[in-house]
């Protein structure tokens, strides 16, 4: 049987680790797979911290049971979060434990009773509310649209630990340690930044927020939804978040391509050396039709710079391309510098689509010179493209200097 593992004497850990979904919510590659964390709070009440997706209850119930003590009840779930991956297992818990009072905001309230059509047993609570276990006692703090409108953590303020929900998450099963200080943090970070520029990017100005918010508390763990726990240094996750969430940036250019026989791919590889030769070691290129989204957003988020090269598809931009567009207005992202450029054979589209997305992409600001390609590149094009790598270069830079 699956063991709880501790968090603190009367804290555990009896979440779980998906190996098995190829895809996040439908759509971002998991490699390297993703944990659901859950907790276990041992008091005179004893308290569960979130669910589990339905199809992970097994090694959910056998690490809660190895922990229960004799005789005792589930008294109180607190719902932090309702996306299905944490409250997957609401209704089953709920038959499990009949008494168990389940605990959330407003809106956690409603989305219980819209999901699973529980409505019976709730305890509402708002921001700074209190609920006593004993020793143990929870305060929660609403961070709305961190990642959905009901989202809300909880602090524990005997031992200072903080259930932060999706917040300060990240992709990446649990390697056999579940502590930052048992795992090589440098490896998890790669998945953090992709979890958080895919799921709560969006939601920036909410996070600056809800970051306020945790820095104001005395923290000595952090157990988030997802991700390694963070006890040895909880502030760096913090000021991970806080950095990504204010739109600093590294130095860097990213280069996408969107590109059938190779002329599109030609030129953004002339503006990817020529950056590289005016001196940008993190100069990142990708194949729109082949990287998965979540890693080009990744990188994306990370670097100051972006190149957007697209040949012309049935008289529009690639559709790769268009996807990408398409997702990073969603992000609406800020500080940033774009370069692009475009190819036809006969009617043109992709670059216009592209100067578009300049405009009205988010707060990019376009680099020179915009260049439009007929079929392939001349000579005079791709000097064309290498003024665009220099002058990306230097804007990059400039931008750093700030
Ligand atoms: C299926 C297909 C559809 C295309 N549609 C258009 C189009 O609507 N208008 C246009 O000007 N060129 C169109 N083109 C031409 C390409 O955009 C052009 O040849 C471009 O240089 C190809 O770039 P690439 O080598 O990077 O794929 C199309 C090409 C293909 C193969």
């Amino acid at each position: 049987m699956q063991q709880a593992i501790k968090v603190t004497d009367s804290i555990y850990w009896i979440g779980g680790n998906d190996r098995e979904t190829d895809l996040f919510e439908g759509l971002w590659e998991l490699p390297r797979g993703v944990a659901y964390n859950a907790y276990f709070i041992n008091d005179e009440k004893c308290a569960i911290i979130d669910t589990i997706k339905a199809d992970k209850l097994s090694a959910y119930m056998e690490r809660l049971v190895s922990i229960m003590p004799e005789g005792r009840t589930i008294d109180y779930l607190v719902v932090n979060h309702m996306e299905p991956d944490h409250s997957g297992s609401i209704s089953i818990l709920r038959k499990l434990y009949p008494e168990m009072k389940i605990v959330g905001n407003k809106k956690t309230i409603e989305m219980i009773g819209a999901f699973y059509g529980i409505t019976e047993g709730m305890i509402e609570v708002k921001e700074g509310d209190v609920l006593d276990l004993g020793r143990h006692k929870l305060t929660f703090a609403m961070i709305p649209m961190v990642h959905w409108p009901e989202s809300m953590v909880a602090y524990e303020t005997s031992e200072k630990v903080l259930f932060s929900t999706d917040a300060f998450g990240g992709f990446c099963a649990l390697e056999g340690g579940i502590f930052d200080d048992e795992l090589d943090m440098a490896l998890y970070e790669d998945e953090t930044l992709r979890y958080f520029a895919n799921i709560v990017g969006r939601y920036s100005g909410p996070a600056q927020k809800a970051i306020a918010k945790v820095r104001a508390l005395d923290l000595k763990i952090i157990c988030p939804a997802h991700g390694p726990i963070l006890r040895s240094n909880p502030q760096h996750i913090v000021d991970l978040y806080d950095k990504w969430s204010s739109h600093k940036t590294d130095e860097g250019i990213v280069v996408v391509y969107g590109s059938m026989y190779g002329n599109t791919k030609f030129m953004t590889d002339t503006i990817a050396r020529a950056a590289c030769e005016a001196g940008v070691k993190d100069v990142i290129v990708h194949d729109a039709s082949r990287s998965n989204l979540s890693y080009i957003v990744r990188d994306i988020w990370k670097y100051r710079g972006l190149v957007l090269g697209s040949c012309t598809y049935n008289t529009e931009l690639y559709p790769p391309m268009a996807t990408l567009c398409r997702a990073l207005k969603n992000k609406m992202m800020k500080n940033r510098v774009l370069g692009i450029c475009g190819s036809y054979s006969w009617s043109k589209g992709a670059l216009a689509e592209l100067q578009v997305f300049a405009e009205q992409g988010g707060d990019w600001k376009l680099v020179e010179p915009t260049i439009e390609v007929k079929s392939s590149p001349t000579e005079t094009d791709l000097e064309l493209c290498r003024e665009l790598g220099r002058n990306m270069a230097e804007a990059v830079k400039a931008a750093e200097a700030k």
